[in-house]
């Protein structure tokens, strides 16, 4: 535990230990943002850092099969690393009842969304937990998230996920599902692996979760962080956001911020570390954070594709066949999200606890 004055002991009590999360302490009528909320001025996102004219690509997936599509998606992996898709094939009305539902177990009395806190909830596959680790971080962040594991055998303790989004969830992982396995098979070939078998899967796409990101309305959002810049740790990520805008992810040149427009109907991808270690930095996996809202409660919803815990990564075989040197070290997956949860996000630390 990191030392705290007291008025941010009393608050990490109500907040994290007592689970009334930070949509909790907005509710209690809070009006500035407390000292374990405030940023380092060097923490914050300048304005002078966002690339006002810079824009991650948008590509139209209609037809998979197009070549050109292939192509762009290839790309904007290597070179930007995210990508948002259109025409994808996941009905809106699935997206939208997943962002209702997002907001219905958010809205309901702290008594009601607590039974969920993580160490209470019925199951464990469904956790309720604020910031991002709070017991590492000196600052904390502004955010609570619900995640739901969707993995086969983490479906039979469905009847214990909360009634009031359960439903939406599970149709919004299921419609979302071919989409990201299309998007693997299209990577995947292009680094020469053509079938995505069995060892494959249990490396890609075993076990997914889905997290109901909330961030309430903040009186001073430049204060604060929503999400500090941070890469994901999975193979693939979607992420499905609501109109309020906020999402930034790294410029090519390492140094600046990129604002992902909300489009309606849309889905933001990116690549995560497990698949910029197999691929040997062919995919990037690329820093992103979120800044508060001021004037309206932000949800966003992100599947994330991870490895079984067990699963052993490198580079892949027929990446390196030509004689490239693997720029990684083989890693047990549950050691790198072990070392990656033991400290607060730190943009692209965690790579380097693998990178030869
Ligand atoms: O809220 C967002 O838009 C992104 C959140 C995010 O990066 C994450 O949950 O890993
Ligand atoms: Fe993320």
């Amino acid at each position: 535990m990191l030392p705290r004055d007291q008025n941010s002991q009393e608050i990490i009590d109500f907040v994290v230990n007592k689970g009334n999360g930070i949509k909790g302490l907005v509710d209690s009528g809070i009006e500035t943002v407390p000292e374990l909320y405030i940023l380092p001025v060097e923490e914050r996102l300048e304005p002078s850092k966002i690339l006002p004219h810079e824009s991650i690509p948008v590509i139209d997936v209609s037809n998979w099969d197009d070549p050109k599509v292939k192509e762009s998606i290839c790309e904007a992996a290597g070179k930007w690393g995210f990508f948002q898709i259109i025409n994808h094939g996941v009905p809106s009305e699935v997206l939208h009842a997943v962002k209702e539902a997002a907001h219905r177990f958010f809205g309901l009395p702290n008594k009601e969304r607590n039974k969920f806190w993580a160490g209470n909830s019925p199951t464990d596959t469904v956790a309720l937990k604020t910031s991002f680790a709070p017991q590492a971080e000196a600052v904390l962040e502004w955010r609570d998230f619900l995640s739901f594991r969707c993995g086969p055998h983490d479906m039979e303790s469905f009847p214990s996920w909360p009634p009031v989004c359960r439903d939406e969830v599970v149709k919004y992982i299921e419609s979302a599902k071919p989409v990201i396995r299309k998007l693997l098979e299209i990577l995947l070939k292009e680094i020469k692996v053509t079938e995505i078998d069995k060892a494959r899967e249990y490396e890609l796409m075993t076990a997914p979760v889905v997290y109901f990101n909330y961030y309430p309305r903040c009186p001073n959002p430049d204060l604060t962080a929503g999400v500090l810049p941070h890469s994901d740790i999975t193979s693939i990520s979607l992420l499905l956001q609501d109109d309020n805008g906020g999402f930034y992810v790294r410029a090519t040149d390492g140094e600046s911020w990129i604002h992902v427009p909300p489009i309606d109907g849309a889905l933001v991808i990116n690549i995560g570390d497990v698949l910029q270690i197999m691929s040997n930095d062919r995919y990037k996996s690329i820093e992103h954070r979120v800044v508060a809202n001021g004037s309206k409660d932000r949800v966003s919803i992100p599947i994330f594709m991870n490895p079984r815990p067990d699963a052993i990564l490198g580079p892949l075989p027929e990446v390196l066949e030509s004689g490239e040197q693997p720029l990684y070290k083989e890693v047990v997956y549950s050691d790198y999200f072990k070392y990656h949860l033991s400290k607060k996000h730190e943009g692209k630390k965690s790579m380097e606890f693998v990178r030869i």
